[in-house]
């Protein structure tokens, strides 16, 4: 008798719009971080998202994908997508892709693809869901600075700017097994209105939001793994264990969803 045939997961991996090159063509990118850790952490196969705009086909995409990652990136959701004010002149948008993750997020999370949404991608999360953001943490009383300082250095991506707060029996609390989290920072938006159907998970120590999930009964899905973090866990997995086990625990939940709803006939790679 034939052994089953032994496959990956697909992990679709959310794609922003730059212009490359001396004449400025428009590519889609999504940075190599994101690449590397769905193939070494969790062991499934990466595939690049488009940034395709509204006329892109979620339904057939959701039918062959196992996981979402949302990436984190310079350009931000446009206030229109919350009734927010027009953002400062120069701010970078991106209207392509938020007219992607837009239906893409809320018809993954109604299906219960998991999904794991950093830094931009967490704050179109709660876009997708009804909340709405604020546009500069630093121009608030009371905030600390969030923001990313204009280096490449290694640093500031892998380096820790401040602690969160992890709500007790929380999914992050017992994940990581402790009160508190010291995370990197590289962003100026914020949570302003939580989506209805988010719970808080982590809090900086100005208030801020920092980490959130997708309740099952209020996002009207039977399951799922929606979750989403503010700070970049993809940039130190390497040397952080709770960034390396955030993965993890996203793969594990991907392995689940694609043996229970998709894959019948083929065993899924246990990692
Ligand atoms: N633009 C938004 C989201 C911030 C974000 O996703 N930053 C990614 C930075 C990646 C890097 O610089 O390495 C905001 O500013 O809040």
């Amino acid at each position: 008798m034939r052994s089953p045939r032994v496959v990956k997961p697909l992990i679709g991996i959310s794609c922003c719009t730059k212009q490359f090159g001396v004449f400025g063509m428009p590519n889609h990118a999504a940075s190599d971080t994101y690449v590397r850790v769905t193939d070494e952490v969790i062991r499934a196969v990466p595939i690049l998202l488009p940034a395709c705009g509204p006329t892109a086909d979620i339904e057939t995409l959701l039918d062959r994908l196992d996981g979402i990652i949302l990436t984190g990136s310079r350009s931000n959701v446009q206030p229109t997508l919350y009734d927010g004010p027009p953002h400062a002149e120069g701010t970078p948008e991106d209207p392509a892709r938020d007219g992607f993750t837009m239906p893409l997020i809320r018809a993954a999370v109604a299906r219960g693809v998991p999904l794991l949404a950093i830094c931009r991608g967490f704050q179109e999360l709660n876009v997708a869901l009804g909340g709405s953001l604020h546009q500069r943490l630093q121009d608030l009383p009371d905030r600390i600075d969030h923001s990313t300082p204009m280096q490449p250095a290694a640093g500031v991506r892998q380096g820790k700017a401040h602690a969160v707060r992890l709500t007790p029996g929380g999914w992050l609390h017992r994940l990581a097994g402790t009160a508190t989290l010291a995370v990197n920072s590289l962003h100026n938006q914020g949570v302003n209105m939580l989506a209805p159907a988010l719970v808080t998970e982590a809090i900086a120590p100005d208030g801020t939001i920092e980490a959130v999930r997708a309740t099952a009964s209020q996002a009207g899905s039977a399951t799922g793994f929606a979750v989403g973090v503010q700070w970049h866990p993809e940039y130190d997995w390497r040397t952080d264990p709770v960034s390396r086990t955030i993965f993890e625990h996203f793969g594990a939940a991907v392995r689940a969803y694609a043996e229970a709803a998709r894959l019948g006939g083929v065993s899924i790679a246990a990692d």
